[in-house]
């Protein structure tokens, strides 16, 4: 049978997506992303058409820069501004009635109890449709800077610090209360049972913690734990903590790869491994004619330039393409200062081998950045095409699911919805997602809480005692 498949759409609080522009274009409204209708109008569009989620990527304090300075280029294209999906959230949860949203936070800015809190009020206030796309943060040279750092901490060190970070969170809310902590019986007077709240106690490497969950039990108890990062660490992270995980692909294979690996690892770690939902990013530009979506890609690729490709690049990877022999591949290439890979190793390994073995050349590597920048896959094609593709990047990679990654916001969102969609309907793909209101039960169909064997859930029972 064929498999249904999630639809979300990225977003990131700004008027741009995975690194490239598109604001100056006709088609586009990217512009008015600092207006709360826009994103009403956006919510409420996705909700209509069926989409499971909209997800809004950021989190982290730093900016995209070329060695830890702020580019000029980025600046004029407004890449170094963005909103907090977090604060933008319970107005669209207020405006629809389905649709799930995640918001990024990065572990290692704050103490976990202030994610505690946001992601318990988020919860409340969507009524269980909401999730945390964990991170351990790009650009994390200027992010730490901002936070009066002296040093970044190195990459595998973020993840050791971020699963204890994710443990204390989940101290908090799977057991800082009882589901039926809140009585409210105004016969006699009582609001909460003092027997159904429990201390909560870490005494841990990187947090501590001694207190109480200020907030009453939430529909979800815990948000939808997401990830994204899937450098070997970043899939040993998703493998234990993730509900889902958002990959980013180059080719077919690598990301096939990559999803056995999170799975089977999911394996070791005692879970279902199909209870891991792996949904990757997708540019789609589609019109009712293959002619007429290749022309709208190509106006948008005019709009690209190797500078900004290579200045936003840095910030996800601490490399300068510019600084590298153009006709070359990079791997060959890369510097040995101890930075590359220390901001992040995705954005590197996914250009390491092409299919057919041969190394993509700087050129090649800029090229394709220009075409959609850290973007996942790219489809451009009349909506069978695009049905098509979709279909075989699902069957050949065993992906749940895929994030738009839309160029011109709004507009492509629709184009997908009028076109693409009734073709992936009448597939079959877009089956009516599992009964239940709350995003857990959209996604993984198996009850609004963490499944038994996520390690979250061993923090339930007797939970006082635990430390
Ligand atoms: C698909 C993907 C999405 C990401 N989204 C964010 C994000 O929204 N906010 C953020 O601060 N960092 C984001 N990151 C960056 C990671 O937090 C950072 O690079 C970290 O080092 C983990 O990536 P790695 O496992 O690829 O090394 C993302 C990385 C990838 C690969």
């Amino acid at each position: 049978m064929a498999k249904r498949m999630i639809l979300g759409v990225f977003e990131a609080g700004t008027q741009q997506v995975g690194g490239t522009t598109s604001w100056a274009h006709p088609k586009s409204q990217n512009g008015d992303y600092r207006d709360i209708e826009y994103w009403i109008g956006m919510a409420r569009m996705l909700d209509d058409a069926g989409f499971d989620l909209l997800f809004f990527a950021g989190g982290s304090f730093g900016y995209a820069s070329l060695k830890g300075e702020l580019s000029d280029v980025l600046v004029r294209e407004g890449m170094m501004f963005g909103l907090d999906g977090s604060y933008i959230i319970p107005a669209l949860a207020a405006a629809t009635s389905r649709l799930g949203f995640v918001v990024t936070t990065t572990t290692g800015s704050d103490h976990p109890l202030h994610t505690v809190r946001k992601y318990s009020t988020l919860d409340h206030v969507t009524k269980g449709r909401i999730g945390w796309n964990i991170v351990t943060g790009a650009s994390q040279n200027t992010m730490a800077k901002m936070l009066g750092q002296t040093e970044m901490v190195p990459h595998d060190k973020r993840y050791e610090a971020a699963a204890e970070y994710v443990e204390v969170a989940l101290k908090f809310w799977e057991g800082g209360n009882d589901d039926d902590a809140v009585v409210l019986d105004r016969a006699t007077g009582v609001f909460a049972d003092p027997q159904k709240i429990h201390p909560v106690v870490h005494e841990g490497e990187y947090y501590r913690s001694n207190g109480y969950h200020t907030q009453p039990p939430s529909p979800q108890r815990s948000p939808v734990l997401f990830q994204a990062g899937t450098s070997a660490a970043g899939r040993a992270f998703a493998a234990r903590h993730a509900e889902a995980v958002f990959v980013q692909g180059t080719t077919y294979e690598q990301t096939a790869a990559n999803v056995a690996d999170i799975r089977r690892r999911a394996a070791e770690e005692g879970r279902d491994p199909a209870d891991l939902k792996l949904i990757v990013g997708v540019t789609v530009i589609t019109a009712p004619t293959s002619a007429e979506a290749h022309r709208l890609r190509a106006e948008f690729e005019a709009l690209q330039s190797d500078e900004l490709a290579a200045h936003y690049y840095s910030g996800n990877t601490g490399l300068n393409l510019l600084e590298y022999d153009f006709d070359r591949p990079l791997k060959d290439q890369l510097p040995d200062d101890g930075l590359a890979g220390q901001m992040g190793v995705s954005n590197i390994e996914r250009f390491y081998t092409r299919p057919d073995g041969s190394a993509p050349t700087v050129r090649e590597i800029l090229d394709d950045l220009k075409g959609k920048g850290t973007r996942g896959f790219a489809i451009t094609g009349d909506p069978v095409e695009v049905a098509d593709e979709l279909e075989r990047m699902i069957d050949l990679t065993d992906l749940d699911g895929f994030m738009l990654e839309a160029v011109f916001n709004t507009a492509s969102m629709r184009d997908v919805i009028d076109l693409v969609l009734p073709e992936l309907r009448r597939r079959g793909r877009l089956d009516p997602a599992p009964e239940g209101t709350t995003l857990r039960e959209r996604l993984i169909g198996k009850g609004p809480h963490l499944a038994a064997e996520h390690h979250g859930a061993d923090l339930r029972p007797e939970f006082s005692a635990s430390t």
